[in-house]
């Protein structure tokens, strides 16, 4: 956008924004499911219908602007219609992933206190612990069933704003406790508009989508998909662990762009790069959430050398910040991908620890984004939130907010950022945001330990991995490793689990009394 050059849109609700394409072409598909070996299709129509009926079925609930919908639910037609219909409602609406434990969806329901917690019909996720069953339901193609329906409360609201709530995703925290990141309608609007002037899909496009309903890459990938006239395609999430099954969901599909964390092809690359070379229609790839290994990369590459690969920087605060395309063939001598300046809209700064903005090239500092598609803050946490949206380092007294991403970056001599790492004890574990300091409150709540340490394992070649030291109490009988891991998996999601687990006598410390990281990293070698 140039400078000074405003166009004027209007604001527009999350649905409106994703429906406005299709209803130019109602009878196009805007999301294609398969299901043991069958397509189903939905047009953009049968979509509209569909998420019509459900706000129709919400009505009945008196529910008021801001009241929140858990939905607990993969992706597919009838979780987007409901997305949909919430948003319409203005509703914000909390995605949980089935996969997540019930203790977790638990703790999500205590902090977020929805209205509404609907399970799609289709998932047999048990119910969380202790939950009333008042709010409880499901939703499906036969609709919206809530056995014991809340009370409606008092409306305190008129009309919804564009800076009200479309969505809250709580993603791990460093206190422990998950944190909701707040997202308006003004900003995913902002973002998606953002995205799509990058021109990544068409109409004609098939947007495979990899990602839990929870992450927000899911929502990147609806974006992009209806946003643009294209169809979105699921796919199931237990398909991906099988790599031929991923490809025949692809090839079945018409897959025509695949989005996801970058470790969904590695058991592709590694067992049958020979059928992903032969997919049809293939031809685009975008990924994020971590970085890319650039020898998988130069091998997608060989494999599919004209299909366009986008590298998508960003967080959940701004769904995500820049998109750059990966250089075709990637220099041999490429040891970082560029992560772009900034999505059209947006502007990524890098700024020294004595605050000042940093401009030349080689300089390392912590990227601060400048967008309209910042979060609104974290849930029920206001220092977090002052703590994240800091004053414009290039003119504090604007009163213009900027989000401190805690990331690392330093320009290139092209202009270009580089990402270079993390600021404070946020781990990416296949592309998922994971903060140490969760698991280790975690791993100090099992009976009897007394020490623990979370840090996080990477050898070339093999995906970064979550390693967990506990020290139990001398009177204290230690469990089996195995229990330790269990007890993590009972409230945290699987990536957040540590896959290497060490019951320890006592944790090293260096000269400044901290745990000794570097010694634990070689206990496990050496084991
Ligand atoms: N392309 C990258 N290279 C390298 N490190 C990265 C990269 N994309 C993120 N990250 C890292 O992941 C962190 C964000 O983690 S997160 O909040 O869980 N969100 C995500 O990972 C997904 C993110 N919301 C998203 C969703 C949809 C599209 C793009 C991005 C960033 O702060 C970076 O540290």
């Amino acid at each position: 956008m140039s400078p000074g050059h405003l166009t004027h849109v209007p604001d527009q609700r999350f649905d409106e924004f994703l429906l406005a394409a299709g209803a130019l072409t109602p009878e196009r598909p805007a999301v294609v499911e398969y299901a043991e070996g069958t397509v189903r299709t939905t047009t953009f129509r049968e979509l509209q219908d569909s998420a019509a009926r459900y706000a129709a079925e919400l009505d009945r609930y008196g529910l008021d602007i801001g009241d929140r919908v858990m939905i607990v639910s993969d992706m597919s037609a009838q979780a987007v219609a409901l997305l949909l219909a919430c948003a319409a409602r203005g509703l914000p609406f909390v995605p949980v992933s089935p996969e997540a434990p019930p203790e977790r969806r638990a703790t999500i329901a205590e902090l977020a206190e929805p209205a509404l917690c609907l399970t799609a019909a289709s998932c047999d996720a048990t119910a969380a612990p202790g939950a009333t069953p008042v709010g409880q339901g499901s939703f499906g193609p036969e609709g919206i069933r809530v056995p014991h329906p809340p009370v409606p409360g008092a409306r305190r609201r008129r009309a919804l704003a564009p800076t009200d709530t479309a969505y809250i995703i709580f993603t791990s925290g460093t206190t422990g406790r998950p944190k909701g990141v707040v997202m308006s309608h003004r900003a995913v609007v902002s973002f998606y508009r953002g995205m799509l002037a990058e021109r990544i899909v068409g109409a004609d496009d098939r947007v495979a989508s990899t990602s839990p309903l929870q992450f927000d890459f899911s929502l990147l990938d609806l974006g992009l998909a209806l946003g643009s006239g294209a169809a979105l395609v699921p796919v199931p999430r237990p398909l991906l662990r099988w790599p031929t099954r991923f490809l025949k969901v692809l090839r079945a599909t018409g897959a025509t762009q695949v989005n996801g964390v970058p470790s969904i092809w590695r058991q592709v690359l590694r067992h049958v790069p020979e059928q992903l070379a032969e997919l049809p229609d293939l031809r685009g790839v975008l990924f994020c959430g971590e970085e890319f290994p650039t020898s998988e990369l130069r091998h997608l590459q060989r494999l599919r050398p004209r299909m366009r690969l986008v590298n998508c920087y960003g967080a959940t605060e701004s769904m995500a910040a820049s998109f750059a395309d990966v250089p075709r063939p990637l220099p041999e001598e490429t040891r970082r991908l560029p992560i772009g300046q900034g999505h059209t809209g947006a502007e990524l700064l890098l700024v020294g620890e004595d605050g000042t903005v940093i401009e030349e090239a080689g300089t390392v500092g912590e990227m601060y984004l400048r967008s309209p598609a910042l979060f609104s803050g974290y849930w029920a946490d206001p220092g977090a939130s002052a703590a994240a949206l800091v004053p414009d380092p290039v003119e504090p007294r604007s009163g213009q907010r900027v989000f401190r991403t805690g990331d690392l970056a330093c320009r290139g001599d092209d202009g270009e950022l580089y990402f270079c790492g993390r600021n404070d004890s946020q781990v990416q574990i296949r592309g998922n945001r994971v903060e140490l300091n969760e698991v280790q409150r975690r791993l100090l709540e099992f009976p009897g330990v007394t020490e623990a340490a979370a840090l996080v394992v990477e050898s070339p070649g093999q995906e970064p991995e979550l390693a967990a030291f506990v020290v139990f109490d001398e009177e204290a009988r230690p469990a089996d490793e195995s229990d330790v891991v269990a007890f993590c998996l009972r409230s945290m999601p699987a990536y957040m689990a540590p896959s290497l687990m060490r019951v320890t006598d006592a944790l090293p410390v260096n000269q400044h009394g901290k745990t000794d990281h570097r010694k634990l990293v070689a206990s496990l070698a050496s084991a």
